[in-house]
């Protein structure tokens, strides 16, 4: 669905983007994170053809954004960071006006409303929105052309967690839809749960772009998984450690196994071979967070 390839843009003596590709698949959900000033919103803002690149390509639907700016911009719709609201308009009036200047069908007036939840504040002056309902309404006039790429830059900008919810929710409805979603995000901790991909920016960078998942597992990160084995003996202990456990703690009937996040089902498999009976099973997963500290520290580590 959207392809970039070797991605540069320097603003004067910045370089914003640095050489970047990557690919997003068609109903694919992707989020873009990093420090401020990464490179995330001119990165969105060259997909949409807002900024002229000074290097490399896009593609969305094969189409090249910069050759036919306007044949791909078809394709899409945009979330800027920063939305201008026309403060003496209602919310209604704001909705509607987007509607008639992008030429849509009042079908998705309705669309909007129920997707958002905006009811409430239909009536309501621009000037009076809280800054999560002006995210609120940006989203749903971004979401109302039934395009089948949406770019998104920062949605989750002063949401507060009921609004993440409900933006979580929102997704995974596009998704339901069959819409591609890129997008960018501060959200470390929810990100796992939001996208199918993540792809993080370090100073116009790309230093990782797959899903959360894999990343933990290429990080190596250590899980734990708290077992209750019926029939629990040593000899399980033994199995654990030689099927490469980290770490095994034995109380009684119960069993804390430490291990790296790729290892650990075969561990469990290995117990269950030697007959261990499993009554119960807990596990704890690191959050996002802690997967993009490490990726900064690496990233740190190997540019010092
Ligand atoms: N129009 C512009 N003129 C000059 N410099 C710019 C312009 N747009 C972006 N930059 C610079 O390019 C770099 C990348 O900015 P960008 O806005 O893409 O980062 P970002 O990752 O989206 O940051 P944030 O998380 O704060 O939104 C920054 O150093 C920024 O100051």
């Amino acid at each position: 669905m959207l392809a970039v390839k070797n991605l540069k843009k320097r603003f004067g003596d910045v370089i914003a983007v640095d050489g970047i590709s990557f690919s997003v698949l068609e109903n694919e959900t992707v989020a873009l994170l990093g420090p401020n000033g990464s490179g995330k919103t001119t990165t969105l803002r060259a997909i949409v053809g807002l900024v002229l690149p000074d290097e490399g390509e896009i593609y969305i639907n094969g189409v090249d954004v910069i050759r036919e700016p306007k044949k791909a911009k078809g394709f899409l719709s945009f979330l800027p960071q920063r939305i201008n609201m026309y403060e003496n308009l209602k919310v209604i009036e704001i909705i509607e006006f987007f509607r008639k200047i992008r030429n849509l069908p009042v079908q998705r007036v309705e669309y909007v409303i129920e997707m958002l939840n905006l009811k409430d504040i239909l009536n309501k002056y621009a000037s009076e929105l809280s800054g999560g309902n002006v995210q609120r309404l940006g989203i749903a006039i971004a979401i109302m052309p039934d395009v089948p790429l949406l770019i998104l830059d920062e949605p989750t900008l002063s949401l507060d967690p009921e609004g993440v919810m409900r933006f979580k929710s929102l997704l995974s409805s596009l998704k339901g839809e069959g819409k591609t979603i890129l997008f960018t995000t501060h959200l470390l901790n929810e990100v796992d749960e939001l996208a199918d991909k993540v792809g993080v920016l370090v100073s116009g960078r790309l230093i990782a772009f797959e899903g959360a998942s894999e990343l933990k597992k290429k990080l190596k990160f250590e899980s734990k998984v708290y077992l209750v084995i019926s029939n629990m003996t040593d000899r399980f202990v033994d199995v654990v450690l030689d099927a490469g456990a980290l770490d095994v703690k034995r109380n009684g009937t119960s069993m804390i196994i430490k291990a790296d996040s790729k290892d650990m089902l075969d561990i469990i498999f290995k117990l269950k071979e030697c007959g261990a009976k499993i009554e119960n099973f807990q596990t704890s997963s690191q959050s996002f967070e802690v997967v993009y500290q490490k990726l900064m520290e690496e990233y740190h580590g190997k540019k010092d």
